[in-house]
């Protein structure tokens, strides 16, 4: 399964709802909803009330991107806001077991996600309470920023590691990805593509369906 999760920071807040419809629209499923605290990443986003809001008129998968210390003292109050699924941050979570559980037992999605100085093999103990992994290919914190290279790597060990454990857990990368980059992140094995400035800067419909059709050649 392939999927392109438009990444709502990009958007233009002043129009939200009509932007997020306009992806709908083009065909997408997923919806990468990025929630910053000012701690753990040194920007601030916004947080439950404009996913409880976005909600009331989206059917959008919503895949929320947790970029906050101790995520989870906020997983009931994510699933009331409908979240989809909820990502974690490994390096935010003094207890990354537990709070994956506790993600699963609340009915949501997991996913577990590792910034680019966090090496693969950090996830292996968890790898079996997860349904996705987010390989992020920039610091997080920014949207527009460029693909760092050396994550290439890390997608194809974390792939070869899934494989080797007979688990089915996608990869998503996020950051920089984008017409020049979509097509090394497929070949290393990863399978949501989260794109933020890709997908909302200029025509949104045009940018999904370019975007969709490199993925659907796979
Ligand atoms: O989580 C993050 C940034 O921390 C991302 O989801 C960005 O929002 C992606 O933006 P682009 O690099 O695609 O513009
Ligand atoms: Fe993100």
């Amino acid at each position: 399964m392939y999927q392109l999760s438009p990444s709502i920071l990009a958007a233009d807040f002043n129009c939200l709802g009509e932007q997020i419809r306009q992806v709908e629209e083009a065909g997408v499923e997923w919806l990468h909803i990025d929630v910053m605290d000012g701690a753990f990443v040194p920007s601030i986003s916004f947080g439950m009330p404009v996913i409880a809001s976005i909600r009331k008129n989206s059917s959008l998968f919503f895949d929320v991107h947790l970029m906050i210390e101790e995520p989870g003292r906020y997983i009931e109050e994510f699933k009331k806001s409908g979240a989809d699924m909820l990502t974690v941050h490994a390096e935010a979570c003094k207890h990354l077991d537990s709070t994956l559980r506790e993600i699963r037992k609340a009915g949501m999605k997991v996913g577990v996600a590792i910034n680019p100085g966090t090496p693969v093999s950090q996830l292996e103990c968890v790898l079996d309470l997860v349904d996705m992994v987010l390989v992020m290919t920039v610091n997080p914190g920014f949207g527009g920023q460029s693909y760092i290279e050396s994550c290439t790597g890390k997608v194809q060990k974390l792939r070869k590691m899934i494989t080797d454990a007979g688990l089915d857990v996608d990869i998503q990368v996020d950051g920089g990805i984008n017409e020049k980059t979509i097509d090394k992140v497929l070949d290393a094995g990863a399978n949501i593509l989260v794109a933020g400035s890709a997908v909302f800067g200029g025509n949104i419909g045009e940018n999904v369906r370019r975007l969709k059709e490199r993925m659907e050649r796979r």
